[in-house]
């Protein structure tokens, strides 16, 4: 397997959690550390692009936003000024389902002839699940100085490829983003 950095967006406002989303508690750990816990078995090369100091507890490198306030496209764009490698994979902070054996599914079927490969079930894009190559960098910044921030609009805007995955995995990518999303999760689980 090439070298790949693992990054985890950790900010963003909250504002739908009302509380730093990376440290909300799903089964008496924080979101991060299931995260965490899901990628070690891939690599220990783990970053999180974070503004505050939440994290400080964790004994991995944090990276400041250089783009601020520009959301998660921000968090990438840092992500791929920051890496030494050509290969990185990227997530957000509020995935906890998330599981060690789709994200080696990811690297094993990505493609090297995309600059971003990403997750899709069949109804919804999961684009802060996917590899994004440092190449990438410079139209990522052309995107955020022209304020176009949606990132599915800019993994479109390269070469990219989708891998769709079973129904019955879609669970493991459910992104919670609210005190109501939680309990509903929790609910649907027990
Ligand atoms: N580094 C970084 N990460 C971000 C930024 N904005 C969002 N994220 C991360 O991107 C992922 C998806 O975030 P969203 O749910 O879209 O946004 P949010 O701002 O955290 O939450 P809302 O305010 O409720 O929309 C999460 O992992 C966030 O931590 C940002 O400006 N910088
Ligand atoms: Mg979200």
């Amino acid at each position: 397997m090439k070298p790949i950095t693992v990054f985890i967006l950790c900010g963003g406002k909250s504002t739908r959690m009302q509380a730093e989303k990376g440290l909300v508690l799903f089964r008496d750990k924080p979101f991060i550390e299931h995260i965490i816990a899901a990628v070690l078995p891939i690599s220990k090369n783990i970053v999180l692009v974070t503004n505050g100091t939440e994290y400080d507890y964790l004994p991995y490198k944090k990276i400041n936003d250089v783009a601020i306030d520009k959301g998660p496209l921000g968090g990438i764009y840092t992500a791929l000024r920051f890496t030494e490698t050509e290969s990185n994979l990227i997530l957000s902070c509020d995935i906890p389902l998330i599981s060690t054996e789709l994200l080696m599914d990811l690297i094993q079927k990505h493609d090297e002839a995309a600059a971003i490969t990403t997750l899709a079930s069949e109804s919804k894009m999961h684009p802060l699940i996917g590899i994004y190559s440092k190449n990438v960098v410079s139209k990522a910044q052309e995107a955020i100085n022209a304020n176009q921030l949606k990132v599915m609009n800019f993994v479109v805007s390269v070469p990219h490829q989708i891998i769709r995955f079973d129904e019955n995995q879609e669970y493991l990518v459910t992104n919670i983003n609210s005190i109501d999303e939680l309990e509903q999760l929790t609910n649907k689980l027990s």
